[in-house]
């Protein structure tokens, strides 16, 4: 796991860069897309070198991880809307690259099931870009889930419903307690997992996740079983790490020809 403590504006440029990195590799490269506030930045700058003619998504694909049940298609909370509106239509995948877990499925269980193949016969997520919850889930693989789960239906925490009203216009009671959920075994599967987390509201989550004992109390430690894990933290993020200082002497001497 390499950890990066760095200002919010510079991580989410190095998340750009290994993605767009990827993408002159590899044009086809299939990515995992997070919603949340905690990567808009690299949204942003991804945005930006579309915009600019240096990097295309044009070939390339995108599962996100995680979607609410119950909300009418096209809510604006619905986590397609979000990542509509955040990523895909400002850069230039084409019409139906993009996918998701569909939360007004009538089976959910079979959706969950689909939605599994559907990745698996993509050839599996190259990059997977997550943010993590205060409580500690990636995607919404809360508290208590199998380190081995797979695309599923999971029921929300308060902690969670309350963290995520924020961008419900009917605060609370408006948030939906189920969702459906890429599994961590899932998430695992990714070849490279890019973590970005900003504040000292995550400076716990973050702790556990670095330096924490790999448990289900906080689903993220999985990610210490990661080959190729990157945790991209601000100073408030990492405001909990007792191994800050080596982070940061290591990034700072790291070779240049050292990618992420
Ligand atoms: N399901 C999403 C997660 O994928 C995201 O990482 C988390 C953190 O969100 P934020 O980045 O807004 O703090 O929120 C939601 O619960």
């Amino acid at each position: 796991m390499e950890v990066v403590i760095a200002p919010a504006a510079e991580l989410a440029e190095l998340a750009a860069d290994a993605i767009a990195e990827l993408l002159d590799r590899r044009p086809e490269a299939v990515l995992g897309l997070a919603t949340g506030s905690s990567p808009l930045g690299i949204y942003d700058a991804l945005a930006e070198r579309v915009a600019s003619g240096r990097t295309s998504f044009a070939a390339a694909h995108g599962f996100t991880l995680d979607e609410y049940v119950g909300l009418p298609a096209g809510h604006p909370c619905s986590y397609d809307a979000v990542i509509r509106a955040e990523l895909v239509d400002r850069v230039d995948f084409a019409p139906g690259a993009v996918r998701g877990p569909d939360g007004t499925a009538a089976d959910l269980l079979a959706e969950c099931s689909r939605y599994e193949a559907a990745i698996a016969d993509a050839g599996g997520v190259d990059l997977q870009i997550l943010g993590i919850g205060t409580d500690g889930h990636i995607a919404f693989n809360e508290p208590g889930s199998s380190l081995a789960s797979r695309t599923r239906v999971k029921t929300l925490t308060e902690q969670t419903r309350r963290d995520n009203a924020r961008f419900f216009d009917g605060g609370l009671p408006e948030v939906p307690r189920h969702c459906l959920t890429q599994g961590l075994g899932t998430i695992m599967e990714a070849r490279h997992v890019v973590l970005i987390a900003r504040g000292e509201a995550k400076a716990e989550a973050v702790r556990q996740l670095v330096e924490g004992p790999i448990s289900t109390r906080w689903p993220a430690t999985v990610l210490q079983l990661h080959p190729h894990a990157t945790v991209l933290v601000d100073e408030g993020a990492a405001s909990g790490l007792e191994l800050a200082s080596y982070f940061r002497w290591t990034y700072d001497n790291k070779p240049a020809w050292q990618r992420l």
